[in-house]
């Protein structure tokens, strides 16, 4: 099947002071269309850098990233971005906010809006569309994250720990949540994380980095299933065994970075 996502022999050095940094050399990876991928590694690895680049934000020097089979050239609705913080326009209503990208594009107000209700109730807001942002939890911003991210219909998610702010009971919520709305649109999803147990309830596939310049250096196909279940996954007969791998490899990794 052709990549959905490609990075191949993609480097990058930052010009910083006092001398340039280099965050990633020579790294390759690729996604089928419809692949949860999680991308684990030491802090200042290029976890992040990764996502830019295919975002479009960042351009490598040297190497290709490609979409659809296309070059990157630059930012588009089709690839989609979550971040830690929600980052809402704070005077426009949730459901403003959610509209907001459709809507400079001149979309049709009426359609975008139904569209927009819909995502809402799918992500468990449906009422709290004329709320303002300050009006709601943590949780439920990233909620409404999640459904600005997904109302263009992107073909790609990038999300940079997305869950990361939050408590564990909402984290919780948040991944199931995640995990019905890649099943029921398969969009490609593209996820930072440092938490191990994160990564092994929602990849398919988990790429461990090194220290930077960061290189692909284990990758891990979880034999989970894709329904999987977060209250029966731990009983999995190999789910022991593959965190305890995960969790050395990323504490090795962190261990040569600190070295
Ligand atoms: N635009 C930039 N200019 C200069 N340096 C940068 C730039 N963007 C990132 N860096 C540096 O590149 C390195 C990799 O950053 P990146 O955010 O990709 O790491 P990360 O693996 O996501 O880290 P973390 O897990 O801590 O979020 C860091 O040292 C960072 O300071």
């Amino acid at each position: 099947m052709t990549a959905h996502i490609a990075l191949e022999k993609v480097s990058l050095t930052f010009a910083a002071k006092p001398q340039p940094l280099t965050v990633l050399q020579n790294i390759s990876l690729a996604l089928s269309p419809g692949e949860f991928v999680v991308l684990l590694g030491p802090s200042g690895c290029g976890k992040s850098t990764i996502l830019n680049l295919v975002a479009g934000f960042t351009k490598p020097d040297s190497g290709q990233v490609l979409a659809g089979g296309k070059a990157v050239q630059q930012p588009g609705p089709s690839r989609g971005m979550i971040f830690q913080q929600p980052n809402l326009f704070p005077w426009l209503s949730v459901l403003d906010n959610v509209t907001f990208g459709p809507r400079l594009g001149k979309h049709l107000k009426d359609e975008v809006n139904a569209q927009a209700l819909d995502w809402l109730t799918r992500v468990g807001l449906k009422g709290f569309e004329h709320h303002a942002p300050w009006q709601l939890s943590g949780g439920m911003k990233q909620r409404v994250a999640l459904a600005r991210a997904w109302l263009p219909g992107p073909d790609v998610l990038l999300l940079d720990e997305p869950f990361g702010a939050l408590d564990a009971q909402t984290r919780l919520m948040m991944q199931e949540l995640l995990r019905e709305a890649w099943l029921e649109t398969r969009t490609t999803l593209l996820f930072v994380t440092h938490d191990v147990e994160e990564a092994l309830f929602l990849a398919d596939r988990i790429l461990v980095m090194s220290a930077r310049p960061g290189k692909i250096v284990e990758e891990i196909t979880l034999p989970f299933g894709r329904d999987r279940d977060i209250e029966t996954i731990a009983g999995h007969p190999q789910y022991s065994d593959i965190k305890q791998h995960v969790l050395h490899r990323v504490r090795l990794e962190a261990k040569r970075h600190l070295s």
